[in-house]
């Protein structure tokens, strides 16, 4: 069996009472392999667990069972092989484009020299020319998100872990990132983790898309995305398209159902 990049194997999640808040089982056992250089999209309703199961991926949550492992690593904690980037603008605002993007960098003591290169390029790479002084504040929210995409990829990580990255950004925009996002992918083909409740999202960048239920999340489909890359946006007008994006309606509606009945009750 060929090396596999990450492997989450049994892990479930359950946050503890606090005061009159019963404990929440968040996460059911969960089993997940994903290959380098894959694209996998992880789609489901609101509250079934998708983002606690990227925060343990980024070590910044604990399993309360299984364990994650990446390239064989067991994964203790946050680190430089993992990129992250939130739905929330997570940009540090003391810092201008050009320093948020060396950050890490920064702290893993590159000359300087290099620092500078490495940032030119990626702001190159996410459109960014022209920006490089700009405080955040300066900067729209699709701008932002260019910019944490570029901080996430200039420290080389073997896996991305994208957490709704386009889900705070107009309909417009979000079009646009995803060609950006995938123009990149394409390109390194690095291996990235998505979570997103967008089904033409998750259908028109990844390879495979792994279908969550209502809390307690569990995987309950597997759909591989047999279209061909170089993909384009107008592959979304094709009836293979369609196709894909029906059967994981499907899949979904009974979850995103079962997911409202439990948050009204
Ligand atoms: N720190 C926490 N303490 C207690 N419960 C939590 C905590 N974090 C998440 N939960 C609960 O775990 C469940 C899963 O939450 P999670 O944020 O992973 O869902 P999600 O699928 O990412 O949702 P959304 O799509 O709305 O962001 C929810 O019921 C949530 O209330």
């Amino acid at each position: 069996m060929s090396a596999k990049t990450l492997r989450i194997a049994g892990v479930t999640r359950t946050f503890p009472a606090r005061g009159r808040t019963p404990p929440t089982l968040a996460l059911q056992p969960t089993d997940i392999a994903v290959a380098p250089g894959e694209f996998v999209a992880i789609l489901g309703p609101s509250g079934c667990g998708k983002s606690t199961l990227l925060r343990i991926v980024a070590g910044l949550d604990a399993p309360s069972a299984g364990s994650v492992s990446l390239d064989g690593r067991p994964i203790a904690g946050p680190g430089p092989d993992r990129g992250m980037v939130f739905q929330s603008y997570t940009l540090f605002p003391w810092l201008t484009v050009e320093r948020n993007i060396r950050y890490g960098l920064e702290e893993r003591g590159l000359p300087e020299a290099e620092q500078r290169a490495i940032a030119a390029r990626f702001i190159e790479r996410v459109g960014l020319r022209g920006f490089e002084q700009h405080w955040p504040r300066q900067l729209s929210g699709g701008m932002q998100q260019r910019c944490a995409l570029a901080r996430a990829l200039a420290n080389d990580p073997e896996i991305l872990l994208l957490d709704e990255p386009f889900g705070a950004l107009d309909h417009q925009t979000r079009e646009l990132m995803q060609e950006l996002l995938l123009e990149i992918w394409q390109q390194d083909r690095k291996t990235v983790l998505f979570v997103t409740h967008d089904i033409d999202e998750a259908v028109f960048l990844a390879n495979r898309v792994l279908v969550m239920s209502a809390r307690p999340g569990r995987i309950k489909a597997e759909v591989p995305v047999p279209l061909p890359y170089p993909r384009e946006w107008t592959v979304k007008t094709t009836p293979d398209f369609a196709a894909l994006k029906a059967r994981l309606m499907a899949e979904i509606r009974d979850e995103v159902r079962r997911a409202a009945a439990t948050i009204g009750s």
